[in-house]
């Protein structure tokens, strides 16, 4: 279970320009939850799961992993527990080594094995059979180095390398955002299947209403800082777009207003 405890983030504090980007957020992550989180532009998504993965230290509150206060503990020392894939398909894998080279960093983490001992003849069988599951033809193409991948195919690669160590937790932050609609329908059905077949603990952060009301068990709208809504259950089974827009407007009473907004 992930706990957030009363945090604050501000950014340049003290200063002129000081902006108050999480404002006393409160949220219980429970044991195989996959959460949508949505909002308005600047609400704070990213800061969020930037706070959640070590990116950003919080100016007070607290983080707790399973009972662990993690509040201070370094990024890359939560990277052990946090899988995570970004919007951008250029980060989240080195483009100059070989598809079988990644999956081999990502299949050692978090033990610090040798690069070399990862090539066996029986690390590639396992690599194989993770990509002939997801039909991608990439099993025939394990020596090819990932910057002849398509966008696409590099986030398919970089979210079974965040997820085949099977972390505490997953944060996608707008991880199909930036590819073409029939290729987010693909990556959205494999994140499904990933997140429900190893039961992991997800956030999601998204633009797109559709994608955020259909996946995950519960969704979560931001506003200047904090949440606003949080949707479980049934009312997040019959959840549509435009109740859940109006249910913005009842809370805040102001219309939800989202520059990069998908509604479908
Ligand atoms: N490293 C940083 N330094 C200073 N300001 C930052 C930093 N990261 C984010 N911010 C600011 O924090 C605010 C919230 O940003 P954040 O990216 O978390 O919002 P968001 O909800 O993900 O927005 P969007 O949907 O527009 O991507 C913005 O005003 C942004 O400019």
């Amino acid at each position: 279970m992930v706990i957030l405890e009363h945090i604050q983030k501000i950014f340049y504090r003290n200063t002129p320009n000081e902006n108050r980007v999480l404002n006393d957020l409160s949220l219980e992550v429970s044991d195989g939850d996959f959460i949508t989180v949505i909002g308005s532009n600047g609400a704070g998504k990213s800061t969020l799961l930037n706070i959640i993965a070590g990116v950003y230290f919080p100016d007070s509150g607290k983080i707790y992993l399973d009972g662990k206060d993690i509040t201070n503990l370094p990024e890359f020392k939560r990277a052990a527990f946090i899988g995570r894939v970004f919007q951008d398909p250029m980060l989240g894998t080195a483009p100059s080594m070989t598809i079988e080279e990644n999956l081999s960093i990502a299949y050692a983490r978090p033990n610090n094995m040798m690069l070399r001992r990862g090539l066996d003849a029986q690390r590639r069988n396992i690599f194989k059979e993770y990509l002939e599951n997801i039909n991608l033809g990439l099993e025939n193409r394990l020596s090819t180095k990932v910057k002849l991948l398509s966008g696409g195919q590099r986030q398919v690669l970089t979210l079974i390398m965040a997820t085949m160590k099977k972390p505490k937790l997953l944060l996608l932050d707008e991880h199909t955002a930036a590819l073409d609609p029939k290729t987010a329908v693909l990556v959205n059905s494999l994140t499904e299947e990933i997140v429900q077949k190893n039961k992991l603990t997800t956030i999601m952060v998204t633009h797109n209403l559709e994608h955020a009301i259909k996946m995950g068990n519960r969704l979560i709208m931001m506003h200047n800082g904090q949440i606003v809504l949080d949707i479980s259950g049934e009312e997040k089974a019959s959840m549509t777009i435009p109740r859940l827009l109006s249910k913005f407007e009842q809370v805040q009473g102001e219309k939800f207003a989202e520059d990069r907004i998908m509604l479908a």
